[in-house]
């Protein structure tokens, strides 16, 4: 996955270099090979949404580019539109252009909201960034109820609910159409891995499930390929904690100036992509994420998922887990159940 969208990005960008594509000399309209494609991103002057924005513009699925924040968005999309690749950039800068940001769009990825600073969990971000997400939800159910959104704002375990909710009471609620972006702990989990098995980065798969903070999020490395006996059960809980708490890794080195943001974008562009060759019908895509889930008795997990033309095509279970993930799933089950009824308590009530 992650080197077939690091290929579609080099060759867009050699097309873009050597101006020699057809798809750069004609418009996308008349192009029979790519389906018109809409993303919108909300929250996309932030410290995700820029990258982001940037990544997004160099994926040659993309038609058309949506760019939505309360502050900043015209710099940014004036910024992003100079790019000499197909996909068209319109900037929305204030509340009731909101709509038109929306509208048509077969893809909303939401990096709104804050993010952390040294100290906090994720869960302390609920108060401000659940008003956000249930705001952007609405207006979704109102402009573009059949799109796919890709929910980034934290706390996941939490926002994800709270968009189901709003969804619901609109009457738009497809839960084929709704995902935590948890790819962030997968991309961890590989990097992590390759370097102390000692195996090549691109090669690597690591199943990431359960949520998104902290011992919600469980690596499967017994199911990692390419497999190793190398490791140790030592290694094994140090790579586990190191996935957990890679979050908060990047929150302490940035020391105040919020979280991960490049390597998120990164994540939400390669999680967006895998929707966009769903929707367009390549076949076997499959990517872990945090999804309306009967894996376990929680109404919400995150595990792989089949993507297709309506999103969700199949979630896969979890497969053999060791002892030691055995036992990091019943520890993660109440924590992840809180979050998620908090999330659904907080939908209900406002
Ligand atoms: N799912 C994941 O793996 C990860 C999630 N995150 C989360 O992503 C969120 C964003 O993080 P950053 O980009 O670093 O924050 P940031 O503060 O740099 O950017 C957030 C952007 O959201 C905008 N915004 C606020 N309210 C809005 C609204 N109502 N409508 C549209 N835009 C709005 C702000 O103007 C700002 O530009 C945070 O909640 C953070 O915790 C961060 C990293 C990984
Ligand atoms: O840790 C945070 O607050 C941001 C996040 O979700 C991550 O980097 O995984």
């Amino acid at each position: 996955m992650r080197t077939s969208l690091l290929r579609s990005m080099e060759s867009a960008l050699r097309r873009s270099r050597s101006g020699s594509s057809h798809l750069l000399r004609r418009p996308f309209a008349s192009s029979s090979a790519v389906p018109e494609r809409k993303v919108a991103i909300l929250g996309a002057a932030g410290g995700i949404g820029q990258p982001l924005s940037l990544l997004m513009k160099l994926n040659p699925l993309v038609t058309h580019l949506s760019l939505y924040d309360i502050a900043g968005t015209p710099g940014v999309a004036a910024d992003v539109s100079h790019i000499n690749t197909p996909a068209e950039v319109k900037g929305f800068a204030a509340e009731e252009q909101l709509g038109q940001a929306l509208e048509g769009a077969d893809i909303v990825i939401i990096p709104a909201g804050v993010p952390r600073k040294p100290g906090m969990t994720r869960d302390d971000l609920f108060n401000i960034n659940a008003g956000i997400v249930k705001s952007l939800c609405t207006a979704i159910a109102k402009y573009c109820p059949n799109a796919i959104v890709n929910m980034i704002s934290n706390p996941v375990n939490s926002t994800v609910p709270i968009a189901s909710e709003v969804f619901k009471k609109a009457g738009t609620y497809d839960e084929k159409k709704l995902f935590g972006v948890t790819t962030l702990d997968v991309v961890r989990a590989k990097t992590f891995y390759a370097a102390k098995a000692k195996v090549p980065v691109s090669e690597v798969n690591v199943p990431v499930v359960g949520g998104h903070a902290g011992i919600t999020i469980l690596p499967l490395f017994s199911q990692a390929t390419p497999a190793t006996n190398a490791l140790g059960d030592e290694e094994i809980k140090a790579l586990t904690k190191r996935t957990q708490d890679g979050g908060t890794e990047v929150v302490e080195a940035k020391a105040g100036k919020g979280s991960a943001t490049l390597s998120m974008a990164y994540a939400g562009a390669v999680f967006a992509d895998a929707c966009l060759k769903g929707l367009n019908g390549v076949p076997d895509i499959v990517e872990c994420s945090f999804v309306q889930s009967t894996v376990t008795e929680l109404p919400f997990f995150a595990s792989k998922v089949r993507l297709g033309k309506n999103g969700v095509e199949e979630v896969l279970g979890l497969g053999p887990l060791s002892d030691y993930e055995k036992q990091g799933l019943e520890s993660l089950l109440p924590e992840l159940k809180s979050s998620i009824e908090k999330g659904i308590k907080f939908a209900q009530a406002n």
